[in-house]
């Protein structure tokens, strides 16, 4: 049965880990409701002069281990259920990393393909002023997510400075490595997730020229980890964006591919228009046809629920790696496993962006800057690591691999949550 509430779909992930650790309720029990949530109205003047109002939001889940950390959304599917559920994500993903943070993230209802770059701006720094209160270096950090980037996390910070009246770098991370940015924010999501899978290869048995990769999603996150697999030799046979994509079972040129899109094309456009691939032989394709591919790996990197109980029969890959954040949701879950497909999920595999968001913040506060290579290799060595206990505790405990990292990601909030205490502690011993 497919849940109406993402949040409802989210939080079952919880409820299967539960089996698998020795916490007292109260730990359940504090991870149930958000911490706060903020829903605001943006006023913005657009450049015809008229007054549009846009509905925003920022939810804090829990900042139990630390300040709240996460990312803010722009698109037109933008709800208080999405950003409550990618909030709860945070939660996980910062705990499984064992990042010092907590969960939150935002998000603005709105199509900003359809803004100018002025409309824009004045709606970033508006978004700024109606939740300033509500984030701060300490208490909740903001970052990029779909359809937001480095400009305007540089805006949003400004803008917070601005409202300070001091220079505030650490309340935004993934912003312009002008203003304070960490070298390697902007490649880290999709680099992580290369880390992910090549801990892997030996346990699953990958041969880069003999496996075969689908990419769902060609944005920060899906370009990078595609362009990744590409240079080590893997062989990425489609690939999307949201106007759909395209499938080459020789293998595409993933460098040329991206060059043109930053150049605003669209995936179908580099083929399908008379460009430098154009000699290659492709077929057009949908996202959905995308996600039926028989290939070795299939990374959705786009939007929440693209494979659901309606699709999951027809998923034909060996593998999934979760770059998008929910893109399975429980129910198909269920009849992946059944069908023997294993699947890696999102708070382990796109943890690289909000691990070097954490790099960046560290730099901030310090004042001392990384160079990429040092970068590089803390960002490795934790993913690495965590990949490496995370499967670890799959294979002892006879596990899915997502169980795993909610196990993994919840020892650690217990016993943040646990060491804490309540207040009511306090006034019952
Ligand atoms: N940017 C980051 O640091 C992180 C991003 N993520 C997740 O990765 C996913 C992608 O985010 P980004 O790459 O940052 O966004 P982006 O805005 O850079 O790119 C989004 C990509 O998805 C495509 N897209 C949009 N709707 C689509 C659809 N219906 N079907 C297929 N493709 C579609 C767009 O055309 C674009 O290529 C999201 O789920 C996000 O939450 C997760 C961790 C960190
Ligand atoms: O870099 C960050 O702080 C968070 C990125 C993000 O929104 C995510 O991991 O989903």
């Amino acid at each position: 049965m497919t849940n109406n509430r993402l949040f409802d779909d989210a939080s079952q992930r919880l409820q299967l880990a539960l089996k698998y650790v020795d916490l007292p309720d109260d730990v359940l029990t504090s991870l149930s409701y958000p911490k706060a949530s903020l829903s605001i109205s943006i006023p913005v003047r657009m450049d015809d002069g008229s007054l549009q109002i846009f509905q925003g939001y920022r939810v804090r889940y829990d900042n139990t281990r630390g300040p709240a950390k996460g990312g803010v959304r722009y698109h037109p599917n933008v709800s208080p259920d999405e950003v409550q559920s990618l909030a709860f994500w945070m939660t996980f993903k910062c705990a499984a990393l064992n990042l010092p943070f907590g969960g939150g993230k935002g998000g603005i209802t709105v199509d900003p393909k359809a803004l100018s770059k002025m409309e824009l701006e004045r709606l970033s720094r508006g978004y700024v002023d109606a939740i300033a209160d509500f984030i701060g270096p300490d208490i909740d950090i903001l970052a990029p997510d779909v359809y937001t980037n480095p400009m305007i996390m540089g805006w949003m910070m400004d803008q917070y400075s601005i409202i300070q009246r001091q220079v505030c770098r650490g309340v935004v991370t993934g912003k312009p490595l002008a203003l304070g940015g960490s070298q390697g924010r902007n490649s880290a999501t999709g680099t992580g997730a290369f880390y992910v899978i090549e801990t892997l290869q030996s346990q699953l048995d990958l041969v880069p020229s003999e496996t075969t990769v689908a990419v769902q999603g060609f944005g920060n996150a899906g370009a990078v980890v595609a362009s990744q697999l590409a240079a080590a030799g893997y062989r990425i046979v489609a690939v999307s964006d949201s106007r759909g994509g395209i499938y080459a079972p020789q293998g595409l040129d993933i460098p040329s591919i991206r060059q043109q899109k930053e150049a605003s094309r669209g995936i179908q456009a580099v083929y399908c228009e008379g460009t430098v691939c154009s000699l290659v032989e492709h077929q057009v394709i949908t996202n959905e046809d995308l996600l039926k591919l028989e290939v070795d790996i299939l990374i959705p990197a786009a939007l929440e629920r693209q494979i659901t109980a309606e699709n999951a029969d027809q998923i034909e890959a060996r593998y999934i790696f979760e770059v998008a954040n929910g893109p399975i949701t429980s129910a198909a879950d269920a009849i992946l496993e059944q069908n023997n497909i294993l699947v890696f999920p999102d708070i382990l595999v796109n943890a690289g962006g909000v691990t070097v968001s954490y790099f960046e913040w560290v730099q901030n506060r310090s004042g001392l800057y990384w160079e990429e290579a040092q970068v590089q290799g803390q960002l490795q060595e934790k993913m690495v690591a965590e990949t490496q206990a995370i499967w670890q505790i799959s294979q002892q405990q006879g596990i899915s691999v997502r169980t795993a990292a909610y196990v993994h990601a919840l020892n650690r909030i217990g016993a943040a949550v646990t060491a804490k205490g309540t207040r009511t502690d306090y006034l019952n011993p």
